[in-house]
């Protein structure tokens, strides 16, 4: 069986006489290690899908297992287990404590964490070994996200999920975070998936999810994904 795996996946939002088909039957597998993009237009559903799999909300009808473990079957506690065990989140506006610096935004998680990474090795690959005493104010955007993937990735997740990653970044500092999180992937065999509306981004991923009105569109494998230099958009 696959890492995770989406069967028929369907999520709806009752919004007084009015019902919304945010997920509408979705399927698909993504393997451990693999680098995945989720595309799509504003309304598509890519939130949502990525939700149900960060175990933030529930579905109404199909499957969604992680690594054996079916989803459905999670009571609330289990939920929030596997929110805080197995899931690293990575959002648009990166959602750091202020009065914390990177080091210790970092230091927060692993303290919740059941098999954290040192917090030194982590912040160092992410490449902030010479800004882990400054404050987010101190920081750029795109080294704002840096510790956002460091805190991410000290909990020693099964998968990264990324919402919008490079939606608040100018273009340069987007790629090198893309990179990063390719990088992430290949080198620490952590199962990143990105949501984003820029189709270019989809020539790095090894799996290409294409979402339109609550369905699963178009399914790619890339045999060859390249790295973000080759990209231009
Ligand atoms: N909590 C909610 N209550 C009601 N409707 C919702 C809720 N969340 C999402 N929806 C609806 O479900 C559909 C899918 O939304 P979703 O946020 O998953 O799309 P998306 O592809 O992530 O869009 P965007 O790129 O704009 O974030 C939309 O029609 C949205 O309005």
């Amino acid at each position: 069986m696959a890492f995770i795996q989406l069967k028929d996946v369907v999520k709806t939002y009752t919004m007084g006489e009015v019902v919304i088909k945010a997920v509408d039957g979705v399927d698909f597998e993504i393997e451990k290690g693999d680098f995945a993009v989720v595309l799509g237009a504003s309304g598509a559903g890519k939130t949502t899908v990525l939700n149900l799999l960060g175990g933030m909300d529930h579905f109404d009808s199909g499957s969604i297992t992680v690594d054996g473990a079916d989803l459905a079957r999670f009571n609330e506690r289990m939920l929030t287990e596997y929110r805080r065990f197995d899931i690293g989140f990575v959002f648009q506006f990166y959602n750091l404590v202020q009065n914390l610096t990177a080091r210790e935004n970092v230091e927060l998680a692993t303290q919740i964490s059941k098999d954290p990474m040192n917090v030194d090795t982590v912040l160092n690959m992410v490449g902030l070994q010479d800004r882990k005493d400054n404050f987010p104010s101190q920081l750029s955007g795109g080294e704002q996200q840096r510790v956002a993937i460091a805190r991410a990735l000290a909990k020693n997740p099964k998968m990264l999920l990324c919402d919008e990653p490079t939606g608040a970044l100018d273009y340069e500092t987007g790629k090198s975070i893309l990179q990063l999180l390719q990088d992430t992937s290949r080198n620490q065999d952590m199962t990143v998936i990105v949501i984003t509306h820029n189709a270019a981004i989809a020539q790095m991923a090894d799996k290409v999810i294409k979402m339109k009105s609550g369905k699963v569109r178009d399914f790619v494998i890339n045999k060859n994904p390249v790295a973000v230099e080759g990209i231009e958009w």
